[in-house]
This record gives C-alpha cells, structure tokens and sequence, in this order.
C-alpha cells in the first residue's frame, strides 16, 4: 500500500498493462510473463463467473506449465477476504487473479494487498470502475466499507467475454462513469468551501469521461463489443483519474453516498452503477444542474432512473438521501449537512424518481 504521504509529494499508483480487445483473455500468461510473476497464482473467482471465465484461466496457465489454485467467492466480505488470504498462504501462491463481477474483484484485490502480492484484475463484466480502481468494496452486514488497496498490477478485459454478460451490468457502469458528473461537483465545492486538496488533471480526465459515455449513449448497445470497448475505456480512464487523486473523490460524491445509504436500508438494493445513476439525476437537480440530460441519458441506455426500476420502494429512496450525508462525514458535498424530509422529498418528486 502507498505509504502515507507528505503534503507537496505524490505516489500515484496505476496498471502497469491494460489489456482490452476480443479474446484477450488468451494473453493471460503473457500478461504474467510481463510482469515477471512466479508460477503458483490463486485464481479467484465466483461460483457463476468460474464457468464464464475462472475455468479459461486456469486451463490457459495449467496448459502453460504453471500451477494455479482456484477458489471461488460468494461475497465481498472480511469472512471471504479471510478465507482467500489463507488459501493464498497455505498454497504459497505468489500472486492472485481476480476473474469475475465486482465481488469477486474486490476479494481479490484486498487479500492481495494484505499479503503483499501483486493482483490483476480480469472482469467478466463492466459494471463500475472498481475493476480498475485501487479500492475495494467490503460487506458486513448491512454496512458496506470502501478501503484502499493496491490498484492491479494489470487488467485485462476481454469484450467478447463481457459483451456475453447480461446488458444491465454494462448500462450499469455507463450509469456508474455518468456519475463522475456530480462527484467532480461535489469535489470543486468541497474545494471552494473548504479548501479540500483537488486536482484539476483528474477532474478534468473523470468529467471528460462521463461525456465521452453521455455523448454515446447512442450507440451503447446490448451484445456489441464495441459498446463494451467505449465503457471498459471508460471505466479505466476513471480508474486513472481517481490514480492521479489518489482518492475515489473523482468518482465518488454524493450520488456515491445516496447509493451507499440506499445498501443500508433497502432490502433488496440494485446494482451498484444503477443506485448511483439514480443519484446522479437527484444530485445534478441539487447542484442546479442539467438533470434532465442525466436522466435521458441513462434511459437511453435502460438504466434505471425511477425507484420502481431500481426495484425499492419509494420510502427506502426518501430515508437513503436523509442518511446519506453521514456516510463519509470527512466528504463534503452539495448534501452538506443533510436535507430535510421535505427537502428529500422534494428532489425525489421533482426529479421523477419516486411518485
Ligand atoms: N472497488 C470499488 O471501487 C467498487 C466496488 N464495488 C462493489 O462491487 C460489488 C458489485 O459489483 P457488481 O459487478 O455490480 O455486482 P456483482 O459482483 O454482485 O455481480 C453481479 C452479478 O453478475 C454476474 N456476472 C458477472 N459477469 C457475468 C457474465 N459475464 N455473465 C453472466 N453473469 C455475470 C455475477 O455472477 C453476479 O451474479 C459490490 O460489492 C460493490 O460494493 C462497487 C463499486 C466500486
Ligand atoms: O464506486 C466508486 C467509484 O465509482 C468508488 O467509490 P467509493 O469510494 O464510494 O467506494
Ligand atoms: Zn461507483
């Protein structure tokens, strides 16, 4: 992990190779072979996933001569980060692969950083930045605790293997790169207000990207690894741009904080990426900003935008947005101190996100 930092010095961390195209998972050796790794990895995977991709790997470097371990996940819990760091140790493997969807990634790459061992990410699906990003998402409970970790040493992200994932978990990272709209405003104000340490290269690559996804919702289409080549491009270039903050601030706000809050208290919470593009149209509404084009956007794409999509009922979306600015106390936003129930209420009316 970065080692703390002085004020005027920065470490950013980023992927050493990035590997993107059809059939790239083919370059998985290669990719090993780059980066001078040993030759006894643990490949981590989900139970679903293992079938997609985890089984490809495995023969791929088996094949190779190598010796990989395999165990599959459930959860992005501290109980499954425990239980892969002592596969990991009892194996001696000398580094990990984490083949899948977010859970399966984020294990993955916290078992590694706390061992110490170099991580590549292999996503089986384009579903938010955190294929790329040197966070990890943990569970426990109904909390849900975003820790850093070791960016991967390397991604590589096959378009044939994720335009074969279901399209909500694509329209879901286009939802998630959208985003980036409100965090950078959220960021630019906390910087005003309260002199918060901002950087504009990286406000400026995160806000770049969620226009290069905005402008082509046109042409993000299910089953086309053309679509998956605009949003994994995406979704590395916000991965970048939170490597130059050093911090999810780029690509993470209020409407990151409304989808936390929403984890907590719905029973049934929708993807990651869809929860924040539903934010995003609340939160752009509070900047004063154009949320109309949010919203047409994201149905455009058939994200979510309304509370009956997301699947919630409409008083979790109310008690989400009241909690919300307690989740990251320490993150300023346009939710400041928080809103008022009729407040809330307000900008999920108006907004057309509950009835
Ligand atoms: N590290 C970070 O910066 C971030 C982490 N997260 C975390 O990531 C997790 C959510 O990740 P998601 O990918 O949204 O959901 P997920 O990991 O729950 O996966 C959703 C579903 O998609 C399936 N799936 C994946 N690839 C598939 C394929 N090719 N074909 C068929 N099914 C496929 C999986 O089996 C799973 O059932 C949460 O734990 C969240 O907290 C979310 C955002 C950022
Ligand atoms: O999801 C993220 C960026 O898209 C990471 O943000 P958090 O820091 O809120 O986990
Ligand atoms: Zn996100």
């Amino acid at each position: 992990m970065i080692p703390p930092r002085e004020e005027n010095s920065k470490w950013m961390q980023l992927p050493r190779d990035i590997v993107i195209g059809h059939g790239v998972i083919r370059e998985v050796k290669n990719v090993c072979d780059d980066l001078k790794l040993g030759n006894n990895p643990l490949i981590v995977t989900g139970t679903h996933t293992k079938n997609i991709a985890g089984d490809i790997v495995y023969d791929i470097l088996a094949d190779a001569g190598v010796d990989p371990s395999v165990i599959t996940v459930e959860s992005a819990t501290a109980e499954g980060v425990r239980r892969v760091e002592e596969v990991a140790l009892y194996n001696n493997s000398n580094y990990l692969l984490g083949v899948g969807s977010g859970k399966s990634i984020d294990v993955a790459k916290l078992a590694a950083t706390e061992l110490d061992l170099p991580f590549i990410s292999v996503p089986t699906a384009a579903s938010h930045d955190g294929i790329v990003s040197s966070r990890a998402s943990i569970h426990d409970g109904k909390r849900v605790t975003s820790v850093e970790a070791n960016a991967p040493m390397a991604v590589i992200a096959d378009t044939e293997v994720i335009a074969n994932a279901p399209y909500r978990l694509l329209a879901a990272g286009c939802a998630d790169i959208i985003s980036n709209y409100t965090a950078v405003s959220d960021w630019e104000l906390a910087y005003r207000l309260r002199n918060e340490p901002f950087s504009e290269y990286a406000a400026a690559l995160s806000r770049m990207t969620a226009k290069i996804v905005l402008d082509s919702v046109d042409s993000i289409k299910p089953e086309l690894e053309s679509s998956v080549r605009i949003v994994v491009k995406a979704l590395v270039s916000s991965g970048v741009a939170m490597s130059i903050a050093a911090s999810s601030r780029p690509a993470s706000g209020s409407e990151h904080m409304f989808s936390h809050a929403l984890d907590m208290v719905a029973p049934k919470p929708a993807l990651h990426g869809e929860q924040c593009g539903v934010g995003t149209i609340m939160m752009m509404y509070l900047h004063g900003g154009d949320w109309e084009r949010i919203r047409n956007g994201l149905k455009k794409l058939h994200a979510p935008t309304t509370a009956a999509e997301l699947g919630i009922e409409d008083k979790y979306i109310l008690e989400a947005l009241l909690l919300a600015h307690t989740i990251r106390p320490e993150r300023y936003t346009i939710l400041g101190s928080g809103l008022t129930p009729e407040a809330a209420e307000r900008v999920a009316k108006i907004t057309k996100v509950i009835e």
